[in-house]
């Protein structure tokens, strides 16, 4: 059969985005890690499902693949790209959308600049919401990872995060480290690795080792974890820029219990279609 597609990025975070409400397909793990081969594929970070939504209260429902073929909780960056390719394939006219997915409700805001503004939720702590085997709740778990010690922060923006502090992202171990602490076994469902360097109270830069795929140009939930783990431990004030490799998000957190606010661009980068 045909499937149409869209391809999209949000800072280089790309994405196929897939309409599901107008169409039908079945895509299992393994054709998606086809689809997501960059050789034999369309090639993408993430597959994003747009659907009819199951509660009436909801405008459609957001389905995330990552590139090895596992279905995840959260996708910030694709959240934003949602927002755009639901209202330019015209499947709402609505600039405020809500959104449901595995990891929990979204809203979604598109501005006439064309930037969308999201409400991520609010962040969860307790160990076994992220989830991460630890004996209590603590800003600083030390992991021992294949005999060393290293020190970082856990949440879940739905999906789950680590976020370790570095001098410099320009230096930082993400592609050695990254890896060994995205599979620890005190994660079990594995986890998304943030490097994260304080420049001031206003701006940190940020790389990811994403869950499932590797290190991204961007990662929106990385992005809210990161700051978020900075609030709470005093380094950083409520509004923050993050810089990442493919570019700059705003991330605003009020504190304990409430949403945190990610605002950033959507690009179309092409339309296509593909014999599945
Ligand atoms: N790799 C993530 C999903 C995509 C997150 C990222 N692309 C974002 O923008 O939030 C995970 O396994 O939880």
């Amino acid at each position: 059969m045909m499937l149409h597609f869209t391809k999209m990025h949000g800072l280089g975070n790309d994405f196929m985005v897939v309409d599901l409400v107008t169409q039908r397909a079945r895509l299992d793990s393994e054709r998606i890690r086809t689809l997501a081969d960059r050789r034999f594929g369309i090639g993408f970070d993430q597959l994003l499902l747009v659907e009819p939504p199951s509660r009436p209260d909801m405008d459609f429902r957001y389905r995330i693949f990552n590139a090895d073929g596992s279905e995840v909780e959260n996708c910030g960056n694709g959240a934003r790209c949602f927002a755009r390719f639901v209202l330019d394939q015209r499947l709402t006219a609505r600039r405020e959308i809500a959104v449901q997915t595995a990891g929990g409700n979204l809203l979604l805001k598109v501005a006439e600049d064309g930037r969308v503004r999201v409400d991520m939720g609010a962040p969860r702590f307790n160990p076994g919401d992220i989830p991460l085997t630890a004996d209590g709740e603590s800003h600083a778990y030390t992991l021992d990872v294949d005999g060393e010690t290293v020190t970082m922060d856990a949440l879940s923006m739905g999906n789950p995060h680590a976020v370790i502090d570095v001098e410099s992202v320009d230096h930082a171990p993400v592609t050695t480290l990254g890896p060994r602490v995205e599979t620890h076994p005190c994660f079990p469902r594995r986890v998304n690795v943030g490097f994260m360097e304080v420049v001031s109270r206003q701006h940190v830069r940020l790389r990811v080792f994403e869950r499932g795929v590797g290190e991204t140009l961007a990662c929106g939930t990385g992005a809210c974890a990161a700051v978020v783990s900075g609030i709470r431990r005093g380094l950083l004030d409520q509004h923050v820029d993050v810089t990442l490799p493919g570019g700059t998000l705003s991330i605003e957190w009020a504190g304990p219990g409430q949403s945190v606010i990610m605002t950033g661009p959507a690009e179309r980068v092409f339309d296509g279609r593909i014999v599945i």
